[in-house]
């Protein structure tokens, strides 16, 4: 696999603010590359350099081995979190007013049929539903047919319905061997499309790899889950378990399951309600910054 995009030393202050701090990376062609991390983490100011956007304060960004230019600009396509569609007008003339941007184009039936969008050619686009007009958005930032595609927290405010339909679409895309770009806050949707991920905080990367990879390294163990009401305080102290109390569950981390089973059974606590759960990339990252994604 060839790079197609590498980010060096990414520097962006805002006056005061230093919103990235100098991050580097780079990403392989036809792959999913995430960037997550909470609100301020510098996500969104990373990607807006790379598509060109925004100007860094210092730092490389290289397009298929050199600085990124006009052919960037024609072979990238963006789905900005809140395009401002035109108002007034419907979804069929919205595809074709921006497909005039480009000289390359993919066929619209194509993008429509692509993007279940069919039915709503008519439509004004201020009446879509949120997945509808995701899926408008995404069909414009693949107007002009683009080899990578950044997409800023796509799915931020669909239900979870429509969530995965949009997952799916995304997965279709990665088919055509096209390379992705995508910030979200969501975990499981990172683990769903990226092949790599990169989580971010205050300006830096904090940690980088495979979401599987990235448990793996940083976790060898599972959680139990059981009822508060049913585990005694004392069990509190017992030092052979990690445990903590959290909205009414307790949270047991267990190298061994089998062992902290046979542990609490000796301590006759009942394991009707018993839960066990792997560690997940929501974990990682409350572990890496102590604070939870969607802080
Ligand atoms: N134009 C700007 N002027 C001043 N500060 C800015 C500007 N844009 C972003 N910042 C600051 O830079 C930091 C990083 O912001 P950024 O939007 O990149 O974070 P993010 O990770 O994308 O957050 P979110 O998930 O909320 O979109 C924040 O502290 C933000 O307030």
């Amino acid at each position: 696999m060839s790079c197609i995009l590498q980010v060096e030393n990414l520097v962006k202050h805002f006056g005061p603010v230093q919103a990235v701090n100098g991050v580097s990376f780079a990403i392989e062609r036809g792959t999913c590359f995430g960037l997550l991390g909470p609100n301020g983490a510098g996500k969104t100011t990373t990607v807006e350099m790379m598509e060109g956007i925004l100007p860094s304060t210092s730092g490389s960004i290289q397009y298929k081995g050199a600085p990124a230019d006009e052919d960037f600009r024609n072979e990238a396509g963006i789905m900005f979190q809140e395009t401002s569609l035109q108002e007034f007008i419907q979804v069929g003339e919205t595809l074709e007013l921006f497909s005039r941007f480009y000289s390359r184009t993919r066929p619209l039936n194509e993008l429509i049929e692509r993007c279940a969008l069919g039915e709503y050619l008519d439509r004004d686009v201020r009446k879509l539903s949120g997945g509808q007009r995701q899926r408008l958005l995404l069909a414009i930032a693949l107007v002009n047919d683009p080899e990578i595609v950044f997409l800023d927290e796509p799915t931020t405010g669909l239900d979870p319905q429509a969530r995965r339909n949009f997952w799916q679409l995304v997965n279709d895309i990665k088919q055509e061997q096209k390379t992705l770009v995508l910030t979200t806050h969501y975990m499981e949707e990172a683990y769903e499309l990226c092949d790599e991920i990169a989580i971010m905080d205050h300006g830096r990367i904090i940690a980088q790899g495979s979401p599987r990879a990235l448990l793996k390294k940083h976790f060898d163990n599972s959680v139990i889950l059981l009822p508060a009401s049913e585990v005694p305080a004392s069990l509190d102290q017992d030092h052979r378990l990690k445990m903590h109390r959290m909205n009414g569950q307790v949270e047991i981390l267990s190298e061994d399951v089998n062992a902290t089973i046979e542990l609490l059974m000796a301590q006759r606590i009942p394991l009707t309600h018993l839960q066990i759960r792997s560690r997940t990339l929501e974990d990682l990252f409350l572990e890496l910054t102590g604070r939870g994604l969607r802080n």
